[in-house]
């Protein structure tokens, strides 16, 4: 029996669920004609946070768990998921969202910060299920396979985005401690057989106490331990503050909060306290009494002030601005409105941010609204040193160029919560001085650490079938593209060491003969990949998860200008298929302009790629040839919408998100009237693309009219989607002829 065909398409947040109340229509019609069902589940912010209450909630407010649906399916060969990007929130955000949700009248509780008994617990609990990165480690039950393709490079390389210059006397790098950090203390161990670890705190004192129980474990698979030093963290906040001041570069902080959401919160808190500590030692008792969280960035001081009497008000803001005139400069995140690099933790996030920092001179803004050298602090050494090999780089050779350089596509371990990405629930900050140890069944200690009351302590899984699907995955892929293929793994990591070891056993399962298949150290890898760029060629990255999502951004930032060209598919372990719009994120200023000016600059090419992959898999999977059809058109469609140069302006009145989807639904519909493998499919499509053609001008006026008034969307976390629908589908004249396709 083939599998029902059907596409899942996700509704997400901010500019990419703007751009779905656009696009998905045009999807539905054109999927239909192959007797393709596009199905949609909410796995928005709002959407998970409903999703938790359904006891709280009136029979017309409930919404189903719609991600663990997702997360089970994903598990399945059945699964055809076509993923945009998602908010992955902060604590800041969460109770936004909260905030906006009572407010439209749905009885949620507020976010217990510190929960006083068992009712707060759950709900802390539920509310913490839906933070950070809650979703993507859900749904990838498969590696990742991400890269340019041919036509969008050839684009990139036709009409080269802007880099700004470098020059070699440029003061900015990155700044690393030297030891009490993760990579100073890693251990790791292979699992010999099934069965479940625990992690034990052993104090000074001689108590000792579980942090966690029964993580269960699988042959072969590699775990490891790590540590980050409190103290060792506060005296490098200290020494880097006064450098960057001495040296009169910015300050800034690369951080991942969002999916490292217990440790990198924490040391976002850090670097928040030293550098507002004599305000807000100064105030310490009335700032505790008021709520303040330095972990929440000091953007969440101004939210607790007006909760202080004024007197002590006035103080603390003198008090921040004479800090701002002694410290160095901060970068900002938005110099107009005076927000700091330091205000809230998922403002500035390390994946995007290092790059548009290299891609903008190696320079971020400062106060007055220019761009300066800065220190790009990134405290752990495991991949902070990447980075400053690409600065390196820049500043020998000048900034890369987008119209001659190569590409580095990435094949990255990721399936089953790989790596650091999975270890939040293995993550504790250290209550008491002791020893942390992990035991096996038997009680056998596989790692130890000497701790202090305040560290930050992670354990992470890395199972073995994911590893083994990984290594295979960059045979298939450096066997299809010719390309050489690095795997980066860093021999002074006891973690990298037992992956280098099962790489290369692993290797020896597949044909490798006549590729160029290489282990180097990050560094190593990244300066190999940058010379060969530059000389045009490529290099697949074959990464761990981390660098995965460093590199899926770094790359096709300096490439391609963003990374929302990017293809991104997850072939899931199970035979379905997860297909990721882009590697970036859901763009929020994209959607400050959109209210603004009606005018949303989203390109939503990433999504146009997914979906001709998600109809070529749907194809060779249930046997629908019209969806294989659709696909072929698809990939026409795409290149020519890249040729003519159809996505979205930047600026108001030009075409817009809205107009990129009219371009790209005429292509198609032109190239399902111009195939001959489908009869039928040609007749269907022939009077759609001459309406589009006709009538091209119109539409185009229509959609471009509308811009430059303000929009209301109803709410920013649970928007009013009939409104949104409205206002992202302004074209009578697109919405009839679409319609004519499912009549
Ligand atoms: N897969 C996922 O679900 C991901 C989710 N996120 C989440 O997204 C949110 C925002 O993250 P942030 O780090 O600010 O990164 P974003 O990728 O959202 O934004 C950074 C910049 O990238 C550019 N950009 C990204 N996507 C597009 C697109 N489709 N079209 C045009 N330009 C694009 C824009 O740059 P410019 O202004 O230069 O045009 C944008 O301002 C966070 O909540 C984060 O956790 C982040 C990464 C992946
Ligand atoms: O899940 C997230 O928070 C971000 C994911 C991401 O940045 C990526 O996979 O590239
Ligand atoms: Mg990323």
């Amino acid at each position: 029996m083939p599998n029902s065909p059907k596409i899942i398409y996700t509704l997400t947040d901010e500019a990419p669920l703007l751009a779905t109340q656009s696009l998905l229509p045009i999807v539905e019609a054109f999927a239909g004609t192959a007797g393709v069902a596009v199905e949609t589940r909410d796995i928005s912010l709002a959407g998970r946070i409903l999703a938790q209450f359904p006891d709280l909630l009136g029979e017309d407010q409930r919404i189903g768990d719609h991600l663990a649906e997702l997360g089970e399916l994903a598990k399945t060969p059945d699964a055809n998921i076509i993923k945009l990007p998602n908010i992955s929130a902060s604590v800041p955000q969460l109770k936004a969202a909260i905030k906006e949700l009572q407010g439209q009248g749905y009885p949620l509780p507020d976010y217990p910060d510190e929960p006083k008994g068992e009712q707060e617990s759950d709900i802390k609990a539920r509310y913490d299920r839906t933070k950070g990165s809650a979703v993507n480690p859900v749904l990838r039950e498969g590696n990742s396979d991400r890269r340019a393709p041919l036509s969008v490079k050839n684009y990139a390389r036709k009409h080269p985005h802007r880099m700004g210059k470098w020059s070699a006397d440029s003061r900015s790098h990155v700044a690393h401690m030297e030891s009490g950090d993760f990579y100073g203390s890693e251990q790791s161990a292979v699992v010999d057989q099934a069965g479940t670890v625990k992690i034990r705190l052993t104090s000074a004192d001689g108590r000792s106490n579980m942090l966690k129980t029964g993580i269960a474990v699988s042959a072969g698979e590699v775990i490891d331990a790590t540590c980050m030093s409190a103290r060792a963290l506060s005296a490098f906040v200290d020494a880097q503050i006064e450098d960057a001041r001495a040296r009169g570069v910015l300050f800034s902080l690369h951080l991942k909060a969002t999916m490292m959401k217990v440790s990198d919160p924490i040391i976002f808190g850090a670097f928040v306290r030293g550098f507002y500590r004599p305000v807000l030692d100064k105030h310490a008792a009335a700032l505790e009494r008021a709520g303040f969280d330095a972990n929440n960035g000091i953007g969440d001081l101004y939210a607790v002030l007006p909760r202080l009497p004024e007197d002590a008000q006035a103080d603390i803001k003198a008090g921040i601005e004479a800090l701002y005139a002694e410290r160095p400069g901060l970068a900002m995140v938005n110099s107009d409105k005076g927000i700091t690099n330091l205000h809230v933790p998922s403002d500035i996030i390390v994946d995007a941010s290092m790059p548009a920092m290299i891609r903008d001179s190696g320079q971020m803004w400062n106060a007055q609204g220019q761009l300066q050298d800065t220190k790009a602090v990134i405290p752990d050494r495991n991949y902070a040193g990447i980075y400053q090999a690409v600065i390196d780089d820049c500043k020998a050779h000048g900034a890369f160029d987008p119209a001659t350089m190569g590409s580095v596509p990435n094949v990255g371990l990721m399936a089953q919560k790989a790596e650091e990405y999975g270890s939040h629930d293995k993550t504790f900050q250290i209550p008491a001085d002791g020893t942390v140890e992990v035991l096996d069944d038997a009680g056998q200690v596989l790692m130890k650490h000497e701790v202090e009351a305040g560290d930050i302590w992670r354990m992470c899984q890395t199972k073995d079938a994911p590893i083994r699907d990984w290594v295979k995955l960059a045979v298939t892929r450096a066997r299809l593209s010719g390309t050489p293929a690095v795997f980066w793994l860093d021999p002074q990591r006891a973690h990298d060491r037992n992956l280098a070891a099962k790489v290369e056993q692993y290797l020896k399962d597949h044909d490798t003969a006549g590729l160029d298949i290489r282990v180097l150290s990050p560094v190593e890898a990244m300066q190999l990949s940058l010379e060969r760029i530059r000389r045009g060629e490529d290099t697949i990255s074959v990464t761990g998860n981390v660098l995965r999502d460093y590199l899926t951004d770094l790359f096709p930032i300096m490439e391609l200008g963003t990374s929302a060209k990017m293809l991104s598919i997850v072939p899931l372990m199970a035979g379905g298929g997860l297909f990721e719009t882009g590697a970036g994120g859901s763009a929020p200023k994209h959607v400050q302009q959109f209210v603004a000016e009606d005018h949303l600059r989203w390109d939503s090419l990433g999504e146009f790629l997914a979906l001709a992959a998600s109809l070529e898999h749907l194809a060779e999977t249930t046997g629908n040839a019209r969806a294989k059809v659709l696909a072929d058109a698809l990939d026409v469609a795409n290149g020519r919408f890249l040729d003519e140069n159809k996505s979205p302006s930047r600026k108001v009145g030009e075409l817009d998100n809205r107009g990129s989807h009219f371009y790209l639904a005429m292509y198609w519909a032109q190239a399902l009237a111009a195939q001959d493998a489908d009869a039928a499919l040609k007749a269907t499509f022939a009077p759609v693309a001459k309406a589009l053609a006709d009538n091209e001008d119109a539409i185009v006026a229509e959609l471009n009219a509308v811009q430059g008034q303000p929009v209301e969307m109803g709410g920013y976390y649970h928007p009013d989607l009939a409104l949104l629908g409205k206002a992202m589908r302004p074209s009578r004249t697109l919405n009839d002829a679409l319609a004519t396709l499912s009549a």
